[in-house]
């Protein structure tokens, strides 16, 4: 088995690693030993073990390389996978495909995700991934977001709150003109969450990753989620360099390649990968890869905006002995929470139904007919 730190052998000390392995294998030219030029030099591990040491096994299964080799792109790669979410990534070859069906996003996630392309590029030319990863490095150490849940869900006997701090939503719209990150997030721990969650996106979202940093340095202790659009490794370690001790990872979004290449950073750098998933396809994926700690399971179809909180028990029908599993979105009463908990949930994600209440703290008690501790 050939490590990619042995690649680094190639002369220089530092290799950053690729955005995203989907994205190493797309900038080499498929059915050429570029292809493997590519995964050996674009993907070396950095010799620091803080960063990642992967296996050429882990990251590239030989059914994917194939697939690669054979000239498929990343678009047609992921769309194998079930995703429907395409990248807005130039075409390079005829299989990419030209023309009209590319230029109109076909949903608000794909819209939402062709911005981070042009977003990420652009932060990624002012910080370049070596700096942030250095920031990254000097950041305290990140807080235990699954024992914080585990904790919460023994001592209230009701599932653990993630409760999230966002301004506005592309379903939505504005949920509070007042918004005040750091009065929202005190107010959620000192009413019994166990972690927030915190809207990085600034496009569709009115979040920052400013936000991010404002709460990890306001004295709030609960562990933080960075509910980002990841679709590059950078996002990862700005996160971490803001203060995320958590990350959202989307399976809609994401070729399973990336989510592994993804979890494995996040494992050293001692985050939580959150794993979202919203239908039986994606969960099938996500149980297939090693390391998954957390599963969310999102009632919010993320193309038609639809709520169904009968999503959670439908997919977890079918799937009794999962390990941890989240409810998100559209919960708004207790019976919502007693319901989702019936299904086996040992957490859930709470944005809308506390925020447009006038103290989205004391709104937690509302939610689940009881007073929380913390
Ligand atoms: O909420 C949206 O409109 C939305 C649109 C496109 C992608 C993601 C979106 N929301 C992210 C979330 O999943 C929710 O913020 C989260 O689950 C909380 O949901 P809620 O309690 O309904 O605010």
């Amino acid at each position: 088995m050939e490590s990619l730190l042995a690649a680094s052998s190639v002369g220089t000390a530092f290799f950053p690693p690729c955005p995203s392995p989907s994205a190493a294998l797309r900038s080499a030219v498929p059915g050429s030993s570029n292809a493997v030029a590519a995964r050996g030099v674009r993907c070396a591990a950095a010799k620091d073990s803080m960063f990642y040491e992967l296996t050429h096994d882990e990251i590239f299964n030989s059914a994917e390389v194939i697939q690669w080799e054979s000239g498929k792109s990343m678009n047609a790669i992921a769309a194998a996978q079930g995703i429907r979410i395409r990248r807005r990534c130039q075409p390079r070859y005829p299989s990419e495909g030209t023309g009209a069906d590319r230029a109109i996003p076909r949903n608000i996630l794909e819209q939402i995700i062709w911005d981070k392309e042009v977003e990420v590029s652009q932060r990624k030319a002012k910080k370049p991934l070596q700096k942030v990863m250095e920031s990254a490095q000097h950041t305290p150490p990140p807080r235990d977001f699954v024992g914080a849940l585990d904790t919460a869900h023994r001592r209230n006997g009701v599932p653990a709150l993630i409760a999230e701090v966002k301004k506005a939503s592309p379903s939505r719209g504005v949920l509070r003109d007042h918004f005040n990150p750091v009065e929202i997030a005190h107010t959620y721990e000192t009413n019994g969450a166990a972690c927030l969650s915190i809207l990085t996106d600034e496009k569709h979202f009115q979040g920052s990753f400013e936000n991010m940093e404002t709460v990890r340095n306001s004295g709030v202790k609960c562990p933080l989620l960075c509910k980002e659009f990841v679709i590059d490794v950078w996002q990862i370690y700005y996160a971490r360099s803001k203060g995320a001790d958590a990350i959202l990872l989307i399976a809609a979004v994401l070729p399973d390649l990336d989510i592994k290449y993804m979890l494995r950073i996040c494992r050293n750098l001692g985050m939580t990968a959150l794993i979202e998933v919203q239908d039986d396809r994606e969960f099938d994926r996500v149980l297939k890869i090693d390391g998954v700690q957390l599963i969310g399971i999102n009632n919010r179809n993320l193309e038609t905006f639809q709520v169904d909180t009968t999503n959670t028990k439908m997919l977890l029908e079918k799937r009794r002995d999962i390990i941890k599993n989240k409810g998100e979105s559209g919960l708004f009463t207790p019976e919502d929470i007693i319901y989702v908990h019936n299904t086996g949930v040992s957490a859930v994600l709470v944005g809308e139904s506390l925020l447009t209440q006038d103290d989205p703290g004391q709104a937690i008690a509302g939610l689940f007919g009881k007073k929380l501790l913390h």
